[in-house]
């Protein structure tokens, strides 16, 4: 026990002595004083009483807490100095009292260990469910073993089983507890070790992945979260929607106030957007003056929301020397057929848009909404447009129907309809959208369209996602924003305009070839 528990004590103290941080270092106060207890314990009756009694117990309950220090060290939580004290206190008097008691003695000793175990207990509950690391489950371990000990020796003692007349009884119920505090030594010091390791490695990771000026994510750690969202759309159908969001004229104020101020702008500016989203969505330096907000669970509407705010929120922003910057974002949702690169070019574009349109202004992937309509102002509704044409009349009027239910679907959910009419007009849309692929299919198989099968295999998995979101909603397990994100976004916007806008040009060209 002494060899181990110095051992550690230099090997630890080696490591906190060039870096004193995350309790290294009142842990190894607390190895070295519980070496000297089994030291002073060993030599007992070989020297006087004073020292193999009494500093013996002070230094073990000073151990103790040393040991409850270090944990809040590491947890940076702050531990009162009276909870540290205390326990040194009443066994210093208590000894003092009853030098010649051992029965005492032993009750002052289990009663105050008890109250540090449980004391250290709670802070590592705590942590335990915060933790996800595997060094405090060896150290949570090693407490417990030993306050398992302490409280079996309690009711032992209070039941009057067994009597300790000395700790150096050789007794199998005291060898037992020798070799319980020694696994418990080893688990305590190993979990500690354990945990600063883990809480290194897990620094050095946040370093590879945050941009350092900013403190924002970079790249990288954009593109891990964005591919991890894509699989979730993929499985679950949760939407996600991502904003490219880049300073207006920032040249300019690198060039009149210089670099300092303009990188202390480009820091007041991450934390400005940090202040409009959620903490589960993630902010990135995509580079320069360019970033990317990533939105789990958000769909195309509640996107342009957070954008519009982000954008307000950016241009009443003051800096330093009075500085007021401005920002041009554009944003787009991911399909579950989208590629990275794909969803992001949406993204970009729709930024370039916002620039050469006047900047300070938020841009969609596509110009799709008109925010009010003539009849109904405040509604956002489609707007069908000559571009969208197919050449086939047949499609083209069938395109033209689902616009205009997809408009009265959005002018229900946003005019307050029961929730049961709207699932009702849902289902009558997915119907006619059900019916509509059928002719799709049928005349692009006519036609020998080359891309059919792929097509087709879109037409399933959009179907499969409607009717599993119909469910969901039926459950109440769905709210309007997703429902609407489907139909207005990925089936009237993304796949009649886009996907199907990709055949448009071989059915144009066999409809003038008379076929
Ligand atoms: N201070 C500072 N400036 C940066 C940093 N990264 C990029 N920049 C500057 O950002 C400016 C970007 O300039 P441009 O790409 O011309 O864009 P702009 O002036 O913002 O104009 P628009 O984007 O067209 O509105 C350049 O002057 C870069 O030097 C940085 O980390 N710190």
């Amino acid at each position: 026990m002494i060899t181990s528990s110095l051992t550690l004590c230099l090997a630890i103290g080696w490591v906190a002595k060039r870096e004193d941080r995350d309790g290294l270092r009142p842990l190894t106060y607390c190895l070295a004083l519980h070496a000297l207890t089994y030291c002073l314990y060993a030599l007992r009756g070989r020297i006087p009483d004073l020292l193999s009694v009494w500093v013996a117990n002070v230094a073990l309950v000073s151990a103790f807490s040393f040991l409850i220090h270090a944990v809040g060290v590491f947890l940076e939580r702050r531990i009162s100095r009276w909870v540290l004290l205390t326990p040194v206190a009443v066994v210093a008097l208590g000894f003092a009292a009853f030098m010649s008691n051992i029965s005492a003695r032993m009750a002052i000793n289990g009663a105050v260990f008890l109250v540090q175990e449980l004391i250290l207990l709670g802070h590592l509950a705590r942590a335990l469910r915060e933790s996800r690391g595997r060094g405090i489950y060896l150290l949570t371990a090693g407490v417990f073993l030993f306050f398992l000990v302490l409280a079996i020796t309690a009711i032992a003692e209070l039941s009057g089983s067994e009597r300790i007349q000395s700790i150096t009884d050789p007794t199998l119920a005291q060898s037992l507890r020798f070799l319980s505090a020694f696994v418990s030594l080893n688990l305590v010091s190993l979990g500690f070790v354990l945990m600063t390791k883990e809480r290194a490695d897990e620094r050095t990771r946040q370093m590879a992945m945050k941009d350092k000026l900013t403190d924002c994510w970079n790249r990288f750690r954009i593109e891990e979260v964005a591919q991890q969202e894509m699989l979730r759309l993929a499985r679950y159908g949760t939407p996600v929607s991502l904003i490219m969001i880049d300073l207006d004229f920032f040249k300019a104020i690198n060039d009149q106030h210089g670099h300092g101020v303009g990188d202390q702008i480009l820091k007041d500016f991450a934390a400005t957007v940090q202040s409009c989203i959620r903490n589960t969505d993630v902010l990135g330096r995509w580079g320069g003056e360019e970033f990317i907000v990533l939105l789990p669970a958000s769909s195309y509407f509640v996107t342009a929301a957070i954008a519009e705010r982000i954008r307000a929120a950016v241009e009443t922003a003051e800096h330093a020397n009075g500085i007021r910057i401005t920002a041009s974002l554009g944003f787009s949702s991911c399909q579950s057929s989208d590629s990275w690169d794909a969803w992001l070019a949406r993204a970009d574009l729709a930024l370039y848009r916002a620039k050469a349109e006047g900047r300070n202004r938020v841009e969609a992937e596509m110009p799709l909404l008109s925010e009010d309509s003539p009849s109904a102002p405040g509604v956002a509704r489609l707007i069908w447009s000559r571009e969208f044409e197919t050449g086939n009349r047949m499609l083209d009027q069938q395109h033209r129907q689902l616009f205009e239910q997809a408009n009265q679907l959005l002018g229900a959910m946003t005019g307050g309809a029961s929730r049961q009419q709207i699932a009702d007009r849902v289902a009558s849309f997915l119907l006619a959208m059900e019916e509509h692929m059928l002719d799709e299919e049928a005349l692009l198989e006519k036609l020998d369209y080359p891309d059919c099968e792929e097509h087709q295999a879109q037409h399933r998995r959009l179907i499969e996602r409607a009717r599993s979101l119909l469910e969901r909603y039926a459950r109440n397990e769905l709210d309007l924003a997703e429902l609407l994100h489907f139909v207005i976004y990925e089936f009237s916007a993304q796949h009649l305009l886009i996907e199907d806008g990709k055949y448009a040009p071989f059915v144009q060209r066999l409809t003038l070839a008379g076929r």
